[in-house]
């Protein structure tokens, strides 16, 4: 069993025990329901940087990264630093996040907010507008591509943006479909968590020109975006590297900077 099998069996009870707790008819009552989405997609395809951003206290493979920061901080130092989005771990039991966090980042931001989850079930995309996101995250690793075309159409019928995420080719060939904007690689093994650039590298051929491409994990100099961006990657998740410092928004800032050098 790997990590995202572990993740699965918890976010069904999680989800199951949310959805008695707050009805959907509730999510749809949300003011944020009704508001008009900012597109990540879009921002990528024109951005020269196209760093996405992600607000990650732990991790599986690195434990506690940081503990100590206020959502508010990390969104309005991320919007400063002129980040494409942002990413919102909302997971509990694995990476310490909250919806709430959502919802914090949403009053403390413009960013296109990217609702970082391990989606099972349509409710949680009901959440994800309720809370504010522009963007879920699709993992084809536990999804049927049954699945990945329903949960991606219902995100375009509340006009968010959909970022499906693959790890090899396998998962890539059964996700491709038109309801995705932005196909994201991850660089991270998920049995061993060693991460490498090369998955990258390897899938970006396979992936179609429709789609916006993005690196995931690892991605931690100015170097690896200059060797990722000649593969086609318009956006580039980094977590750890900016969340591990003290002022994520500042090293953001700092990376921005270096990389439009
Ligand atoms: O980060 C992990 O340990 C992890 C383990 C299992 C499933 C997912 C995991 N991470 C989620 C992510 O995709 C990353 O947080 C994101 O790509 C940023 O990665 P990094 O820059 O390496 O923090």
């Amino acid at each position: 069993m790997n990590i995202l099998d572990k993740i699965v069996i918890d976010k069904r009870k999680e989800v199951d025990l949310r959805k008695s707790l707050i009805p959907v008819r509730q999510l749809e009552q949300s003011v944020l329901f009704e508001r008009i989405t900012n597109s990540l997609a879009q921002n990528l395809r024109v951005s020269t940087s196209g760093i996405i951003a992600e607000h990650k206290r732990r991790s599986p493979s690195k434990s506690v990264i940081n503990q100590d920061l206020n959502v508010q901080d990390v969104a309005s130092g991320y919007e400063n630093a002129g980040v494409c989005g942002m990413s919102v771990l909302t997971d509990v039991k694995y990476f310490g996040g909250a919806i709430d966090d959502l919802l914090i980042a949403r009053a403390s931001s413009n960013l296109p907010l990217l609702r970082k989850e391990f989606i099972i079930d349509e409710y949680q995309i009901l959440e994800a507008k309720a809370y504010g996101a522009d963007v879920i995250l699709l993992i084809a690793a536990i999804l049927t591509r049954e699945e990945i075309k329903r949960f991606s159409e219902l995100a375009k019928s509340f006009n968010l943006d959909v970022l499906l995420e693959v790890h090899n080719e396998e998962e890539l060939q059964k996700s491709i479909m038109p309801s995705l904007d932005m196909l994201g690689v991850n660089n991270r093994n998920l049995k061993t968590f060693e991460v490498s650039l090369e998955t990258s590298k390897q899938l970006s051929q396979l992936i179609p020109n429709d789609f916006v491409k993005v690196s995931e994990s690892g991605i931690s100099s100015i170097e690896a975006i200059k060797e990722l961006q000649p593969f086609g990657y318009k956006g580039f998740l980094i977590g750890e590297n900016f969340m591990k410092t003290d002022n994520p928004g500042e090293s953001a800032k700092s990376f921005i900077n270096k990389l439009n050098e």
